[in-house]
């Protein structure tokens, strides 16, 4: 399987190249040349299969010609035996055709342990192989930051730098990540937002000497590897209840557009996704997108579900890529004017190919609170706020006959004081992280200052030779 940049000028990769490189040279972002397909019979062979079992016949084809494709049976078995849950992703019935996927039974609690944890492990086969050494720099609003630390401390291949916005996590995302004692491990916080903290990491990539001195890869959704281990639970989902034979639609609570993007990429792939409803917070410029085509970037506002706080969805891109029918030009020209005018927008053709799966959605903090109220009350279920933005938007997009799918893609206990005040319960944390308000604290703090983070950089990272 080889991988194209949505740019369309860097070099052509392998897996391994890819899931090194993270951001392809060009600005862009790798995706497969072609799409694997299964057939509804090859969707019926697969049902009944274990979580690990499907994941490598999922994942399998994208991984053609890598280094690890021999190893990666047990490599998969091995990073899905270590979640809380014996189906990793349970799905709940929530209504007659409403359902919730649990995403959040890794060790930290929210959907990105499902691929960060498989990456982590990916990273070090195909580094041992190699004999190198990696430098990890990621952005996060809160849940990869403490995904990638957990997946990444104490690699002796590897050095991790994460990046999130001073002040705007909740207390327990920011503590999984401050508390993580490992030498190899950087938890940075920046003086500003996500969105800032994302810009930063493009900085340092498209910094091509530093980025070859230090060998700089990527642990956001932009490595396609992250996007590529998240196709996994739109198949188990959907086939657990009954695709190829039902119809299913899936409502994704979205940020950085990789959950909702891997969503599209299963489609792409054979899963039979009759829509995708694209579920935002108060942050709405995917909902407003998707009513007029007009992407344009406002500020970021703090909300309940700090997560979704991004106004730059980095992930559009793949699917724009696709929209321009694999036009690496246009693609950058609409980037381009993206990042000097803050505003692009798509024809009333192109708007209407993508309303053909998309739709937006948006809920405030008062509808988040009350969301959550009304889920307990009516099943008992204790949703996170970014999962009742989910479920909200799930609810909205109810069409009779189709199987609705809510992603929840963190555990309560990560944001305890909304559930808090929509239950009048405080959610607990589960036992591994018991202690968490206990654990010293250790982290930097960054101006928003690529010359800053350069040099932090420096001075921490070990660099791509050292033992
Ligand atoms: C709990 C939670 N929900 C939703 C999202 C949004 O997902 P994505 O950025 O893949 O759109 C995130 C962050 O990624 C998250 O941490
Ligand atoms: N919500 C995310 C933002 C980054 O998303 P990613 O999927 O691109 O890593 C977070 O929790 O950090």
């Amino acid at each position: 399987m080889r991988y194209i940049s949505t740019r369309g000028t860097a070099p052509t990769l392998g897996f391994d190249d890819v899931l090194l490189t993270g951001l392809a040279r060009d600005g862009g972002l790798y995706v497969p040349e072609s799409w694997p397909c299964f057939s509804a019979e090859d969707l019926r062979a697969l049902q009944g299969k274990s979580y690990a079992d499907l994941a490598t016949a999922v994942m399998g084809p994208f991984l053609a010609g890598s280094i690890v494709l021999d190893d990666f049976p047990r490599i998969v078995r091995e990073t899905y035996a270590d979640f809380d849950h014996a189906a990793v992703t349970p799905l709940k019935q929530l209504d007659a055709d409403l359902w919730l996927l649990e995403l959040f039974h890794g060790p930290t609690l929210a959907f990105k342990d499902v691929a960060l944890q498989l990456l982590g492990r990916l990273f070090d086969a195909v580094l041992a192989h190699r004999q190198r050494r990696l430098t990890i720099v990621g952005a996060t609003s809160g849940d990869t930051g403490s995904a990638a630390l957990e997946a990444c401390r104490n690699r002796a291949n590897l050095d991790i730098f994460i990046l999130f916005p001073k002040g705007r996590t909740s207390e327990v995302q920011r503590r999984q990540m401050t508390t993580i004692a490992a030498e190899n491990a950087h938890a940075i916080a920046v003086e500003g937002t996500f969105d800032d903290c994302q810009d930063l990491v493009k900085a340092l990539f498209a910094d091509e000497p530093f980025r070859d001195e230090f060998g700089l890869s990527a642990v956001n959704s932009i490595n396609w590897a992250r996007i590529m281990a998240q196709i996994v639970y739109y198949f188990v989902a959907a086939l657990a209840l009954g695709a190829p034979d039902r119809r299913v639609s899936f409502a994704v609570p979205t940020g950085n557009f990789g959950n909702v993007y891997a969503a599209y990429a299963a489609r792409q792939m054979g899963l039979p996704i009759q829509r995708l409803q694209v579920a935002s917070n108060r942050n709405d410029i995917l909902a407003r997108f998707f009513e007029g085509g007009e992407m344009r970037i406002g500020a970021v506002e703090p909300s309940l579900s700090p997560s979704m706080d991004i106004q730059v969805s980095s992930n559009f891109e793949r699917l724009l890529f696709d929209l321009t029918g694999g036009n690496g030009a246009e693609v950058t020209a609409l980037m381009t004017a993206f990042r000097r005018d803050g505003l692009y927008s798509l024809n009333a053709q192109r708007l209407a190919q993508v309303a053909q799966v998309f739709s937006g959605f948006r809920l405030d903090d008062p509808g988040t609170i009350a969301e959550i109220r009304a889920t307990r009350a009516a099943t008992g279920e204790v949703l996170d706020p970014h999962s009742a933005v989910g479920v909200a938007a799930a609810r909205a997009l109810a069409q009779a006959g189709v199987a609705t799918v809510s992603l929840a893609c963190a555990h309560p206990a990560k944001f305890p004081d909304a559930v808090e005040e929509a239950t009048g319960h405080r959610p607990e944390l589960p036992e591994r992280l018991a202690d968490l308000y206990q654990r010293p604290e250790r982290m930097a703090e960054l101006p928003n200052d690529l010359e800053a983070l350069r040099r932090f950089v420096r001075d921490h990272a070990k660099g791509l030779t050292a033992v």
